[in-house]
């Protein structure tokens, strides 16, 4: 019987994964405020679409199971009572206009009345002022000609699955999102995994909470192997979460003792840890070569009540080797020698490499020195079209959510 959960490395065989086809929540941004829902642009829909189907294509093809976050969420919420608790935790959290009544009361009661369907899609999309009061004006700030045209905003991140939740063993990590844009993502994961037949009765491990107070972003964290993650320290994961996380995990009975902790210039090209650092192979690694001159921690199991202890490191190449158990460590570096090349890739998500196999990657067609370095190191490179998909931010590990690969062994 397949688990419900298994993520005990970046590479073992993808046997399951979450996707999100981009939707028209991307277009409900205006240049005024693409910075705000943090994208560096606005997509054209119906190629950022065909673009994803043919990502969803690939997987298919390999024999990965895609399973898709719009039916999981509909599927949910086809049972009115878990809708209508939602409605309510999903307003609060949008910051909807409670306090002033008649908004919040309306807007509970437009969304309680949608179809399960139309539910979802208005989550993802938002909710527009002219769909409750047409044409209302009612405070000053709706005469003013920049105000935001949503009671609820969209969410056109949703895509990048990565972020809001982590499958790390046979657990998770529900996470606090670092801006108020993308915090509501991780709350479709807690509702899944309780009410969603095809988890509910499993007892999932929760190894961080989303009412944890310091956040953390799935971009940032790498399960390299049974025993060990790597962690980013980063614009969006603090150094707190993740200490929180290797207590809370160090204190049950899992196999990870170590945790690497990279120390990730806070910058919007390196946004997360998977934007500089990915594991293509056992012993291979698709880098921006600012990771080697960042400082390095190591976390480790310590005993009991003292349960994490926590030192520098020389280097991540020594880091790694200690923690992997390996003789050779290679960095094929995004871009090549050329600097211009290296970080034009890097920014176009080139490192952003998403495994289905110990050393069978999906990448951007658009980074094609990496990816013909890579080639070069003995990878599998499945190309896919990228015109469209990176004007967000984020590449092929930002996009997927695996929840069960197969186990491999490094020894
Ligand atoms: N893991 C990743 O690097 N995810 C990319 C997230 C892009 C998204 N627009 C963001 O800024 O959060």
């Amino acid at each position: 019987m397949k688990p419900t959960l298994n993520i005990t490395s970046e590479i073992g065989t993808l046997k399951t994964v979450v996707l999100k086809r981009p939707g028209p929540e991307v277009e409900n941004m205006i240049p005024q405020n693409t910075q705000r829902f943090l994208f560096d642009d606005i997509p054209y829909l119906h190629m950022i679409q065909k673009e994803h189907d043919q990502f969803a294509g690939i997987l298919r093809k390999q024999g990965v199971e895609v399973l898709d976050l719009k039916e999981l969420l509909t599927e949910v919420f086809r049972t009115k009572d878990i809708k209508d608790l939602f409605v309510l935790d999903f307003l609060n959290e949008s910051k909807a206009p409670f306090d002033e009544n008649q908004i919040g009361q309306a807007l509970e009661n437009y969304l309680q009345q949608l179809s399960a369907e139309d539910f979802v899609e208005k989550v993802f999309q938002g909710v527009r002022k002219e769909e409750l009061f047409q044409e209302q004006k009612i405070h000053l700030h709706d005469y003013m000609e920049d105000s935001f045209p949503f009671y609820v905003s969209p969410q056109p991140n949703v895509y990048f699955m990565r972020d809001p939740a982590c499958v790390i063993g046979n657990g998770v990590t529900l996470n606090n999102m670092k801006s108020e844009i993308r915090k509501r993502e991780s709350l479709f994961f807690q509702y899944i995994l309780k009410y969603h037949e095809r988890f509910k009765e499993s007892e999932i491990p929760i190894w961080l909470n989303r009412d944890y107070p310091f956040s953390l972003e799935g971009g940032d964290l790498l399960v390299l192997s049974k025993e060990t993650l790597a962690i980013g320290i980063s614009e969006r994961t603090s150094a707190k979460a993740i200490e929180q996380l290797a207590a809370n995990i160090f204190k049950q009975n899992t196999t990870i003792n170590n945790i690497i902790a990279a120390v990730v210039p806070k910058s919007r090209t390196f946004m997360h840890l998977d934007t500089i650092f990915t594991m293509v192979n056992k012993d291979t690694f698709c880098i921006y070569p600012v990771i080697l001159t960042e400082d390095i921690y190591l976390l480790e199991r310590g005993t009991v009540p003292q349960c994490v202890n926590v030192s520098k490191q020389q280097s991540l190449e020594v880091a790694l080797k200690k923690v992997l158990g390996l003789d050779e460590v290679n960095f094929i570096i995004c871009g090549g020698d050329d600097k211009v090349a290296s970080s034009r890739e890097q920014w176009n998500d080139a490192t952003n490499t998403l495994a289905i196999s110990p050393g069978v990657v999906i990448t951007y067609d658009r980074n094609y020195i990496t990816n013909d370095l890579l080639r070069k190191n003995g990878i599998i490179v499945h190309e896919i079209p990228s015109s469209e998909l990176s004007r967000g931010g984020g590449g092929p590990r930002c996009m997927s959510m695996p929840l069960i690969r197969e186990d491999i062994s490094f020894r």
